[in-house]
């Protein structure tokens, strides 16, 4: 069954990668009535912080926040606390971390819920391997035996027997990540690129139909949006595409 407009819009996940909020703003603005996620990384948040957030909250939108924690458990507790204070709906840390990490990381989103009783729960999802690692960068940079899908797959499997609610992954990926974990563990998935388009820095790619005809739950679109010459037409395109699975 195909999905409706406003549910395919509802997987996109908009990555509002810009220098500051002024023109994070332009994008939204320019995507206004498109109910899709609100993507926040290191380099907007880095410029604008939690302002930016509550902006975005303010307007109604869901909110991932890309910050990929990847630090010794007692930090990422604590940074946990904080991130949900924020109120955002998803936030992410690296798998990488270990089981530890990621328990921790539960920890501090339970304290700031018990802090304050109005906050809700969000989600916590773990980085696998990221979208722009081969098997070369894999296997001889970072000196990771095995193929990807072996190491997104072990990442998984500890990502959830920590308790998340699911993983950062390449979409070619997911089909294996749901065979292990469930359907109902989580795949958000960049490496994203509608079919002519730059592949860039991405190595693991698919376009946003392959992507969700894989199952995928999100997929997460920067470049493809942000840097076209209408942006609009551009998310709308994919919407569309998104919805003929
Ligand atoms: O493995 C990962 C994890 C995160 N990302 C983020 O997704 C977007 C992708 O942007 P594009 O412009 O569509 O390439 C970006 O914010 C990354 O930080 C990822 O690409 N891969």
């Amino acid at each position: 069954m195909s999905l409706s407009f406003e549910q395919a819009a509802n997987k996109l996940m908009v990555a509002l990668d810009f220098p500051d909020a002024e023109q994070a703003k332009g994008l939204i603005q320019t995507l206004e009535g498109i109910p899709c996620y609100m993507k926040v990384g290191m380099q907007l948040f880095y410029a604008s912080g939690p302002d930016f957030v509550k902006v975005l909250k303010s307007r109604g939108y869901s909110v991932f926040l890309d910050l990929k924690m990847h630090d010794i458990p007692n930090t990422v507790k604590g940074g946990a606390r904080s991130i949900t204070r924020l109120g955002v709906d998803m936030f992410n840390l690296h798998a990488a971390g270990g089981f530890k990490m990621m328990t921790a990381a539960q920890e501090g989103i339970q304290a700031a819920l018990e802090d304050d009783s109005s906050l809700k729960k969000p989600l916590l999802i773990a980085v696998t391997q990221l979208t722009s690692t081969n098997q070369e960068t894999l296997n001889r940079e970072i000196g990771i035996p095995g193929s990807v899908e072996q190491s997104v797959l072990a990442y998984a499997a500890l990502a959830q027997k920590a308790g998340l609610d699911g993983v950062v992954a390449s979409p070619l990926e997911v089909q294996a990540i749901k065979g292990q974990c469930g359907t109902a563990f989580m795949t958000v998935t960049p490496g994203i690129r509608p079919a002519g388009s730059e592949s860039g820095d991405q190595s693991r790619t698919l376009t946003p139909g392959q992507a969700i005809g894989q199952g995928t739950d999100y997929i997460v679109v920067g470049r493809p949006i942000t840097a076209a010459s209408d942006p609009r037409e551009a998310a709308e395109q994919i919407i569309e595409e998104m919805r003929q699975e």
